[in-house]
């Protein structure tokens, strides 16, 4: 009987040891002194490097599918979110105990009326305005990253969207909205690809509802510097009826979507992202 799963486990593991070790961006990743959790943080840099999502006025950010770190790292580190400011990556809540619960720590502070301390990290008194709040999401567990808030939860489960929008509920952000959206989710790999293809397409549909509820659209901005806020950055695989899904769904309830493949993102990966930007809101036009 010809049964060898280690040999085909031992093939496929030095195959994926060696693209592995031919990949810039692995590498890149040790020896970064940046030193960022996922080979995915190269993305969103070439990302904003290229489009500017990342501004310092934004107030509030949610990342979705979240773990191990990487894309929070980006953002936390391009808001300057920093031990410099006085964190050490720990949350902390205002009278500057460690806050293992972070919903726990922001009730506790989000009475606060300063927004110079936004998401209460026991910032020093400090010469600017600190940055604000970034909320990540995953099924799994991640380590803390500064200025970031972590939930651990499926963010399909309405009662992580109630808790999310508790999270980013504070004086300077009365309204609980959030200026970004970004999801690097993809669908689980089952080894069945339909289903695969199929998951990723309800994937983006569901982070387009989750949106729909938490994004700040043009209207309530009441303001023209759309290129700056109300903006969704998802990912998304090949599927028969993605550029369907871009037509009826993205486009009439963005100002303007874009299709991006970073350098980074492998080529032989289906993956690309969608930038969306302005949000327009339920109150108009848009179409879901
Ligand atoms: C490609 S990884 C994200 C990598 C991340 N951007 C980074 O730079 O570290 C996708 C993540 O989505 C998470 N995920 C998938 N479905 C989810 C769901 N329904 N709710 C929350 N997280 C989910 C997975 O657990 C996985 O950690």
């Amino acid at each position: 009987m010809l049964f060898r799963p280690t040999s085909i486990l031992y093939r496929s593991s030095n195959s994926w040891i060696s693209r592995q070790s031919r990949d810039p961006y692995v590498k890149k990743r040790v020896l970064d002194s940046n030193f960022y959790r996922s080979r995915s943080a190269f993305k969103l840099v070439e990302i904003n490097d290229k489009w500017n999502i990342l501004t310092p006025n934004l107030r509030a950010i949610v990342d979705l599918g979240a773990a191990p770190g990487g894309w929070s790292q980006v953002v936390s580190r391009t808001l300057e979110w920093d031990d410099e400011q006085g964190t050490d990556g720990v949350p902390r809540t205002s009278s500057g105990e460690e806050a293992d619960d972070p919903l726990a720590m922001w009730e506790a502070i989000k009475n606060l009326d300063s927004p110079t301390d936004p998401a209460g990290f026991g910032l020093r008194e400090g010469t600017r305005p600190a940055p604000g709040v970034i909320v990540a999401v995953d099924k799994l567990p991640m380590k803390p990253i500064p200025g970031v808030l972590t939930l651990q939860a499926d963010f399909l489960q309405p009662a992580t969207a109630r808790t999310i929008k508790r999270m980013l509920t504070a004086p300077f952000n009365r309204d609980g909205k959030a200026d970004l959206i970004l999801s690097d989710i993809g669908a689980n790999q089952s080894g069945n690809r339909i289903r695969d293809v199929e998951q990723s397409l309800e994937i983006c549909h569901a982070v387009l509802k989750f949106a729909r509820k938490h994004l700040r659209s043009d209207f309530e901005l009441r303001q023209d510097t759309w290129d700056r806020q109300g903006v969704l950055l998802l990912k998304h695989f090949a599927h028969p009826d993605i550029d369907e899904f871009r037509k009826e769904h993205l486009e009439p309830n963005f100002r303007g979507v874009y299709y991006l493949k970073p350098g980074s993102s492998r080529s032989e990966s289906s993956e690309g992202y969608f930038l969306c930007r302005g949000w327009r809101g339920d109150s108009g036009f848009g179409l879901l």
